[in-house]
């Protein structure tokens, strides 16, 4: 499994925030469980402006394929120990909504998992999402990715990467680059108060696992 030659991984700026969600768009929402998960299968704008806005933070990355083909992408963006407060702020904001539904499970992982505390550090690099074209899966592309955020991690003097694996495919992925399972929610152990499943993603996609890597 080795990446094309012809792949190279960039910071994405905030003039590429329109580039990646396009990708984004075609490649990573419409297969995204927690998106597919919850109906309508469309992503909220306010799921997508959450992850555009960690544009700015400089962790974002596009895998570029012949220097113009966006050909993937990952979301990530720094957290502190108060990580768990900011996503309740924003569940409520969007409370009843599909984005409030996805993150009612985000802030119970969050509270539940907590690295800043357990790790007793000050901030992590989360990695929010992570998508490649199909035409190129299965080539090393998103450990590339992932590769690179850590670089990024490092050098912005955080000592954890930690992600929230809403597909076996992306916790597949994160298993084999050594990273620690730290917490699995089932998805079909996430009710609402009439006891009905809030996220039902398709097979076999059936639980969503936190992992960890320290730099
Ligand atoms: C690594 C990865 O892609 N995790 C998925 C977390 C859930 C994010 N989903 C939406 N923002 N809709």
């Amino acid at each position: 499994m080795s990446v094309p030659d012809d792949i190279e991984v960039r910071v994405v700026g905030s003039g590429d925030g329109q580039a990646m969600m396009q990708f984004l768009l075609e490649h990573y929402y419409r297969e995204e469980p927690l998106t597919v998960g919850c109906s309508p299968p469309e992503p909220d704008e306010a799921d997508k402006e959450f992850l555009l806005s960690n544009i700015p933070h400089g962790a974002c990355l596009i895998a570029l394929q012949g220097g113009t083909r966006i050909v993937g992408a990952l979301v990530a963006g720094p957290k502190d120990a108060h990580e768990a407060d900011h996503l309740t702020e924003e569940l409520v904001k969007h409370a009843g909504t599909k984005w409030g539904r996805i993150l009612s499970l985000l802030t119970r992982i969050e509270r539940q998992t907590n690295v800043c505390q357990r790790y007793g550090i000050p901030s992590a690099m989360h990695v929010h999402a992570v998508g490649v074209d199909p035409t190129l899966r299965r080539r090393g592309v998103a450990a590339l990715l992932v590769k690179a955020v850590e670089e990024l991690a490092r050098s912005q003097g955080h000592r954890l990467v930690v992600s929230d694996c809403s597909s076996s495919y992306s916790a597949r992925l994160m298993e084999r680059l050594g990273y620690e399972l730290i917490h699995t929610i089932r998805y079909d152990e996430f009710l609402d108060e009439s006891g009905q499943q809030i996220i039902r993603p398709p097979a076999p996609h059936d639980c969503i696992k936190t992992f960890v890597t320290l730099l």
